[in-house]
């Protein structure tokens, strides 16, 4: 389980008279369950990604506190990262060697003995369907396989958390749903509570058990896909995201633009 309660990021932008502070991280207030896909959705620079690398222990927050598991990651890093898996953008496979060298050097990396990590990259190809990858160097692998990969070697250590950063960026429709199937799969056969980010509301449709909508760097919102579109009264989810992320003026704006762009 993830915890993550009044979490807060500035970040100067720019030099000298030009630097302004952007506060990428306002006050987010959240709970992912375990056994449960949780969902960060938000509009682009709503502090999705932020929030997450402070989750994952690669930067540090200014104000507020994340427990993993009960562990405080500020105090205890290393800990609480022995219980996550994090997926973040930047796949970073080893291109010369194979899927399943790949799992295991990250398994060895986390303490695991050969025999113990080998194992978990057999039972991992299986439940993220991708046995035939394993003895395939990836060097050459489509974004899905790299995907896939990537995200076993994250789960090597069998972590119950595991924490996704725009997973689906760059899979094509099939690569998407297989990782859906997978995400789905590791949810109910092992129990792990996930948690990922997204901008893209079929996506949180299809998979997520709860939403939090993420604004300005804040919590703006929190439920079921179901519970979130009955507080708007909107019976499409994508017309509920707008209500709950966007302030009038901004909905105003936008508005205006698709008007211009139409005349
Ligand atoms: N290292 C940094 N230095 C300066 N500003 C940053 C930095 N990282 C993030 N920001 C700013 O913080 C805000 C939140 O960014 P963040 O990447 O967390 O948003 P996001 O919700 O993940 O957006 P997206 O969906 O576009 O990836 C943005 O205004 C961004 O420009």
């Amino acid at each position: 389980m993830i915890e993550v309660e009044q979490l807060a990021k500035r970040f100067v932008q720019g030099r000298g008279r030009q630097a302004r502070e952007v506060r990428a991280v306002d006050g987010v207030t959240w709970r992912a369950e375990d056994g449960r896909i949780t969902g960060l959705l938000g509009p682009n620079g709503a502090g999705k990604t932020t929030t997450l690398r402070m989750v994952a222990a690669l930067i540090q927050p200014d104000a507020g506190r994340i427990r993993v598991d009960g562990i405080d990651v500020a105090a205890e890093p290393m800990k609480a990262l022995g219980r996550m898996g994090v997926l973040s953008d930047s796949r970073g496979l080893y291109p010369r060697l194979t899927a399943r060298e790949n799992i295991v050097y990250y398994g060895r990396l986390h303490g695991l003995t050969h025999r113990a990590a080998a194992a978990r990259a057999d039972e991992l190809a299986k439940v993220l369907d991708m046995e035939p990858l394993l003895d395939r160097r990836t060097d050459g692998f489509s974004q899905g396989e790299k995907m896939k990969t990537a995200l076993a070697r994250a789960l090597v250590h069998n972590p119950p958390n595991i924490i996704l950063d725009e997973p689906t960026n760059g899979l094509d429709v099939l690569a998407t749903r297989a990782l859906r199937e997978a995400l789905r799969r590791l949810r109910d056969v092992e129990g792990k509570c996930i948690v990922f980010s997204t901008h893209i509301m079929q996506e949180v449709e299809r998979l997520c058990d709860h939403v939090i909508v993420i604004s300005h760097g804040r919590t703006a919102a929190q439920g079921t896909v179901a519970e979130l579109s009955a507080r708007t009264g909107q019976t499409d989810f994508e017309e509920a995201f707008v209500d709950l992320a966007f302030t009038p003026a901004e909905r105003d704006h936008a508005g205006q633009l698709a008007g211009e762009q139409a005349a």
